[in-house]
């Protein structure tokens, strides 16, 4: 992970600069931009107008910084080279949309964004910095650079801080599963079983994980989506989702996992690779290795 005198620090700074100031116009183009476009995105889902609008508006700001060499999107196949410095250039992967499906009930979403020093795909390890806007009922942003966790109230695009050193509580409280539950192998299965008796933990799960992740930064828990029957690797992507939440969540003393090692251990192999996250308090993340083992 990166620390305080990070080379990078200013680049990293920039990149989050520039994600926030775009907060407002995400925002304000959603309304309009409910509708399914006539095109799958490469994971094979619906991808709405507001998904492509919002990959297109990433692209064009953070693809014109000096500091950003690579641009890589959930919402498309390929990995677009940009014109920063070769030297010290850092690759960016973002998830403009996370959650997008919420956009139809007007629920929560976010946007998630990985830096990485190293060409995409890249490994968590790689990782050099990690942040999500959430677009709640007031605009939030986490933000995490190697030197710790910061949340931010984004006002008109500007960063203002409401904590530093945000830490996962001690006492976890809210859990979230995703994936339908005939579909979950019988040892997820059992896990949750254990979770769901400890009468101090309550289920909230809200379909964007962005949302379902605060939760758990902000009162402690977990969050799994897990592998499943169908779908061993689970439905979230690696360069986009996984790592820079295992990221965040790590850095806020938490502990994440694949099921079996961290998932900024996870090799990369492909841009679009999907892999289970699991992700929250260390001991339920032990305990999740545990009955997955
Ligand atoms: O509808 P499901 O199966 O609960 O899936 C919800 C999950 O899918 C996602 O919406 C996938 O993200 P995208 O919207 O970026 O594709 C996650 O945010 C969320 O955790
Ligand atoms: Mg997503
Ligand atoms: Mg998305």
């Amino acid at each position: 992970m990166a620390t305080q005198a990070d080379p990078h620090a200013d680049a990293i700074e920039e990149i989050f600069t520039t994600v926030a100031a775009l907060a407002p116009d995400i925002r304000d183009a959603l309304p309009g931009r409910r509708v399914q476009n006539d095109e799958t995105n490469p994971s094979g889902e619906t991808q709405l107008a507001a998904d492509a609008y919002a990959d297109e508006l990433f692209l064009d700001h953070l693809g014109a910084l000096d500091s950003v060499v690579e641009y890589a999107s959930e919402e498309r196949t390929k990995i677009v080279p940009t014109d920063g410095e070769e030297e010290t250039g850092l690759s960016v992967a973002i998830d403009p949309l996370d959650g997008s499906s919420n956009l139809k009930s007007n629920n929560t979403m976010g946007t998630i964004v990985a830096v990485y020093d190293a060409p995409l795909p890249a490994a968590g390890s790689d990782l050099v910095a990690a942040a999500y806007v959430l677009f709640g009922p007031i605009t939030t942003m986490i933000t995490a650079d190697g030197d710790g966790v910061t949340e931010y109230l984004v006002d008109d695009g500007v960063r203002e801080v409401i904590t530093e050193d945000v830490q996962l509580p001690d006492d976890p409280s809210v859990y979230g599963f995703g994936g339908r539950v005939p579909d979950w192998p019988d040892d997820f299965t059992a896990y949750t079983e254990d979770i769901e008796s400890d009468d101090s933990m309550k289920l909230r799960y809200g379909g964007a994980m962005i949302g379902d992740i605060n939760q758990v930064l902000i009162y402690g828990g977990v969050f799994a989506y897990p592998a499943l029957e169908s779908a061993p690797n689970g439905k979230l992507r690696l360069q986009f989702e996984g790592n820079p939440i295992g990221f965040i969540i790590e850095s806020a003393g938490g502990r994440s996992s694949d099921g079996t090692q961290s998932l900024l251990d996870v090799e990369p192999n492909d841009v679009h690779q999907r892999v289970p996250v699991y992700v929250g308090n260390d001991e339920l993340i032990e305990q999740l290795e545990a009955a997955l083992d």
